[in-house]
């Protein structure tokens, strides 16, 4: 039996309640799968999208006030909103295939460091894709928007991103494993706090990135598989140009080399990487598979996605 902790991308749950619902719907049954073959499974997810549109939505209502950021409280809805709708897909399988399991989703705080210098250089793309000339005109309207293209998608928000240190909740996570509960955790890299005191932390304008909380995630249950699953099948060298070629299998002096390389754009598949070599580095015998939400149930079988190992 192994532990796995599984982390599903915020731009991979579409862009819509239906929509997010329809592939949490797709992928959980491949996701009850591991937990049939005696696998313990952990969840996390990303926000990227997600939290890009709260935090406009309740800034368009925030009458009048246009510099009204509500970062971490945003964070902490998009974790209620995807953890729902896996809470519920997840239940519901488990009832079709009569298993008599719990599922919890932790509203989950994680510390970050004040003096982090993220917080100087915002590096992660939240929110809608917009063209280059409507982001220089929203950027023109409001001094504080930083704009950039990511990945070749289109330009984003970006906001700071910094690493995170420590999970408050993990008490509560650690006990709902030990009681057999599927916990979801950490969604959207964690609701960014910094410490005030022993047992007092104060949430902070970031969106942490999810890769690198998801790891923190796996370490903390001693995990030993970390799946990243995005919307891409497998990591590729020379993304968007005509040579781009799929990456099967990684080691740590290969993954090291191709990100010097600079294969792996900031703020979407780099710190997937990162993440996934930090994990594989941590303790002989581990792996990341990093894979696509539709091809979930070939990823777990080895037949696509990139396994990084050390
Ligand atoms: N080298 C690369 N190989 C594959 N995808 C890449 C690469 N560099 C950048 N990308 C982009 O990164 C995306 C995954 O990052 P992102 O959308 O931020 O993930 P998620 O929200 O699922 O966590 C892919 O869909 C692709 O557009
Ligand atoms: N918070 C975060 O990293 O979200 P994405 O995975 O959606 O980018």
């Amino acid at each position: 039996m192994a532990r796995i902790v599984i982390a599903l991308g915020g731009n991979a749950l579409g862009n819509t309640p239906q929509e997010q619902e329809k592939k949490i719907a797709e992928a959980v049954p491949s996701l009850v799968d591991l937990i049939s073959q005696g696998h313990e499974i952990i969840l996390s997810h990303g926000n990227g999208p997600q939290v890009g549109y709260i935090e406009k939505k309740l800034n368009a209502s925030a009458d009048g006030e246009s510099t009204a950021y509500f970062l971490p409280e945003c964070t902490a809805m998009s974790q209620g909103y995807i953890g729902y709708h896996l809470q519920k897909g997840i239940l519901e399988e488990l009832h079709r295939r009569g298993m008599p399991w719990h599922v919890a989703t932790v509203i989950t705080q994680v510390e970050v460091d004040a003096a982090d210098e993220a917080f100087s250089t915002p590096s992660k793309p939240i929110g809608n894709f917009y063209s280059k000339e409507q982001a220089h005109r929203l950027m023109a309207k409001d001094k504080h928007l930083v704009m950039k293209e990511d990945a070749g998608r289109g330009f984003r928000k970006y906001v700071a991103s910094p690493l995170p240190l420590d999970i408050v909740e993990k008490d509560s996570i650690l006990n709902l494993l030990d009681n057999e509960f599927i916990v979801i955790a950490c969604g959207g890299g964690g609701i960014p706090v910094i410490k005030k005191s022993s047992q007092t932390y104060c949430g902070v304008e970031a969106v942490i990135d999810k890769d690198f909380a998801s790891a923190k995630l796996a370490e903390l249950v001693e995990a030993d598989y970390f799946f990243i699953l995005t919307a891409v099948d497998r990591v590729l060298l020379n993304y968007g140009t005509k040579d781009q070629t799929e990456i099967v299998e990684m080691n740590a002096q290969q993954g090291e080399k191709y990100m010097r390389e600079g294969h792996f754009a900031p703020g979407s598949m780099l710190p997937k990487v990162k993440a996934a070599l930090a994990f594989a580095k941590s303790k002989k015998g581990r792996k990341a598979v990093i894979a696509s939400l539709e091809k979930a149930p070939l990823a777990m079988s080895g037949a696509s996605g990139t396994v990084i190992c050390d």
